[in-house]
């Protein structure tokens, strides 16, 4: 029997997935598994039993990945499964900024007992009025899940979208649209464009990416968009270009009270993930990845470690180990095994930066004092058996 526990609220339709050998517990140094959207773990404890923690979600900056990493913990996220949540929510934002129709809508309702209130809106009206997407430059900064579909409906609305990903995955660039224009240069982002919209991660290389100096080189008109995460946009900048008409609109998913005080900001509150769709994907996704995970030691889009598959365990016993990226791993493990007198049927080996994984099906069961055997060799992080 496993037992999980939520750190967030995760969709019922997701958790449903868990079969009869599941439990959801309420401490968390009972589980094996852990399912989060938002909440931050950074000062968290792990137990030696928790191995595996299932982000709902892209983003994983709230995850200590490297002390995940240091006690045998896979951490898995849910690559695109809220990908069009935010999209619409990006589009929603653009034509929010365009013109003030949240301005004139609370205009209405303070007048909405007016008797003149249809002659007063025709007269009124100006206050609001903007301008239209259609003709206007979109840049887009990162071309991932979230940006390609921006970069794509921007373009079906006769946008014309300048795309800025050096990191691109082939994948990603099949699925853009032919008419998004390729930047090699963020500045030209930066100089040229009316909205720009940024959809990296946050890591310690793309916090404060657009700072003062980006926003410098802006148009006075321009509408700068970050449903990503806050700092990756620089706060004190962006404040400073709101207070000084630098820059026309910022539209930000992440609140605080300095950006919200700012009239010329559209701030919402964490919203780009919060449809039903979207947490129902991520909860499922989430689900399926654990469950792979701790009943096949397969991993799939894992943040820390290297994806393997070896199917369902068709032998007597399946071992999995996390170990080190270093020389002589594989050799200690296939002569501990050939000590034991246990014949390995298949294994898989893969790598992927410090750390490398095992996964071993066995001929006939190992006991608990060989499986020990295996922990004790220097190097290794963590083992599990599943049979
Ligand atoms: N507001 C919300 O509720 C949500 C926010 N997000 C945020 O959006 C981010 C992006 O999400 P996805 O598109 O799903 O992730 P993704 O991993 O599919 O795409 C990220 C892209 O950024 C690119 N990138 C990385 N560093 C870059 C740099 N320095 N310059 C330009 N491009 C760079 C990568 O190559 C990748 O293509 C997440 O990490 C998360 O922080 C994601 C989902 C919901
Ligand atoms: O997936 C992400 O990165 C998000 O920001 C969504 O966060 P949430 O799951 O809505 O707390």
């Amino acid at each position: 029997m496993y037992q999980y526990h939520c750190l967030n609220n995760i969709a019922e339709v997701g958790l449903k997935k868990f079969d009869g050998n599941y439990a959801q517990t309420d401490k968390m140094e009972d589980a094996d598994a852990i399912l989060v959207r938002s909440a931050v773990m950074h000062d968290m404890e792990f137990s030696d039993k928790l191995c595996v923690i299932g982000r709902a979600g892209a983003g994983v900056n709230n995850i200590p990945l490297g002390k995940c990493s240091e006690q045998g913990i896979a951490v898995f996220n849910t690559p695109g499964a809220n990908a069009n949540g935010v999209k619409e929510l990006v589009i929603a934002g653009m034509l929010l900024a365009a013109r003030d129709i949240v301005g004139g809508m609370y205009w209405v309702r303070s007048e909405r007992q007016n008797e003149d209130l249809e002659k007063m809106a025709e007269k009124e009206k100006k206050r609001f009025a903007g301008t239209e997407l259609l003709g206007k430059k979109l840049g887009v900064i990162g071309l991932g899940a979230i940006g390609i579909l921006v970069a794509n409906a921007a373009a079906a609305l006769g946008m014309e979208v300048y795309g800025y990903d050096p990191y691109i995955s082939v994948e990603a660039a099949w699925k853009l649209s032919r008419d998004v224009k390729h930047i090699t240069d963020v500045n030209d982002i930066y100089k040229e464009c009316d909205y720009i919209t940024i959809h990296v991660p946050l890591m310690d290389s793309t916090k404060g990416m657009i700072g003062a100096d980006a926003i410098a080189q802006m148009k006075p008109s321009v509408v700068v968009l970050n449903l990503a995460r806050g700092p990756l946009v620089d706060q004190k900048a962006i404040v400073e270009a709101l207070k000084t008409n630098r820059i026309r609109k910022y539209v930000t998913d992440f609140p605080n009270s300095d950006v919200a005080s700012q009239k010329n900001a559209i701030v919402i509150p964490h919203l780009g993930a919060s449809t039903e769709e979207s947490e129902d994907n991520c909860a499922v996704m989430a689900v399926k990845e654990v469950r792979d995970y701790l009943e096949n030691g397969n991993i799939h889009n894992s943040v820390n470690y290297p994806n393997c598959d070896m199917g369902v365990c068709t032998s007597a016993m399946r071992v999995a180990i996390i170990h080190r990226n270093i020389p002589n791993m594989l050799a200690k493990f296939t002569s501990a095994f050939g000590e034991l007198g246990i014949n390995i049927e298949r294994l898989t080996n893969v790598t992927r930066g410090e750390y490398g994984y095992v996964m071993v099906d066995l001929s006939h069961m190992a006991d608990d004092a060989e499986i020990e055997k295996l922990r004790a060799i220097e190097g290794v992080l963590k083992v599990r058996v599943m049979k």
